[in-house]
């Protein structure tokens, strides 16, 4: 028996057969449709588009497992200039290594924040890549080549990071953003599904609600959104993605404190290491 879902999708099926994939998902061919059935070719709840690196863009996701902390790697091609976002101690050999093998060299060792979990391999690559600064935020009480106020920008080759301070996490807090490339490295203040806890150090959900609110989800809907960890072994996200489906995020600023206020998280295992004087004021 026929009905209209079966009308239209052997319809749909008649003109697949004529157009490869790639032509399936241009403008033109989208407009032959119906909108609601092909707004995205892979999936009809994520409405956007995900926004395309550029051929002089690097990009590469590091991973260490014992802290579930992703390390970035972001180079321009031609000038071979790079910079990496929140790099790990342990991991700072692998990281110095994979920048000689590419033949980059490494300009800026940035942090999005003081990091309760880990130590920041920023001191160990300035060793291992003389020549490199470090970079934290101004009002993170760390030790730096350079301070970032909230706008202040970075640049390798012809691209660059904008600093943008979001704070509730820790007030020092910075998410940098490639305007450009469409993406922002969150820190901890957006994890995927998740969010940074506010229980300790300068944690305070209002704030983190604010900052998020303002600062990153005001951004384009198809930017993509790299945590500084996940412990549920996603790699990256987008603004629209959380705006709709971030358990913490997605709620009103009086859901969201609750939420916080009762999250009831064990204590990092190396925080007793990882803010001591001594460490923080070695990073540079
Ligand atoms: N189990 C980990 C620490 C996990 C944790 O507390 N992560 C922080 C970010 S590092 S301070 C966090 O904000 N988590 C939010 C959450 O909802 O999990 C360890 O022992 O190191």
């Amino acid at each position: 028996m026929m009905n209209t879902f079966t009308l239209v999708g052997k319809s749909l099926a008649q003109h697949a057969r004529k157009f490869s994939c790639s032509e399936l998902v241009s403008k033109e061919r989208q407009a032959i449709f119906p909108r609601l059935l092909f707004t995205r070719f892979y999936s009809k709840e994520v409405m956007q588009e995900r926004h395309q690196l550029s051929n002089d863009f690097f990009f590469r996701q590091l991973f260490d497992d014992v802290s579930w902390t992703y390390t970035y790697l972001l180079a321009d091609v031609e000038s071979k200039t790079a910079v990496i976002i929140d790099p790990v101690l342990e991991r700072a050999p692998r990281d110095a290594k994979l920048i000689k093998e590419l033949g980059f060299k490494l300009k800026f060792a940035l942090n999005t924040h003081c990091h309760a979990d880990h130590i920041t391999g920023t001191g160990y690559l300035k060793q291992l890549l003389p020549g490199t600064l470090s970079v934290i935020g101004k009002y993170s009480c760390a030790n730096a080549d350079r301070w970032l106020d909230d706008g202040e920008t970075v640049e390798f080759g012809k691209h660059k990071l904008v600093g943008v301070s979001t704070p509730g996490h820790t007030n020092g807090c910075m998410t940098y953003i490639v305007h450009e490339q469409g993406m922002a490295f969150t820190g901890d203040a957006v994890l995927i599904r998740g969010c940074g806890r506010t229980d300790f150090q300068e944690g305070n959900p209002k704030t983190l609600y604010e900052s998020v609110h303002g600062k990153i989800f005001s951004l384009p809907d198809n930017f993509r959104l790299y945590p500084a960890h996940d412990y549920n072994g996603q790699l990256e996200t987008t603004v629209e993605e959380e705006k709709k489906y971030n358990p913490r995020l997605s709620k009103s600023l009086d859901e969201f404190v609750e939420i916080m206020n009762n999250l009831k998280l064990a204590y990092p295992k190396q925080i007793v290491l990882s803010i001591k004087p001594s460490v923080v004021f070695a990073c540079n």
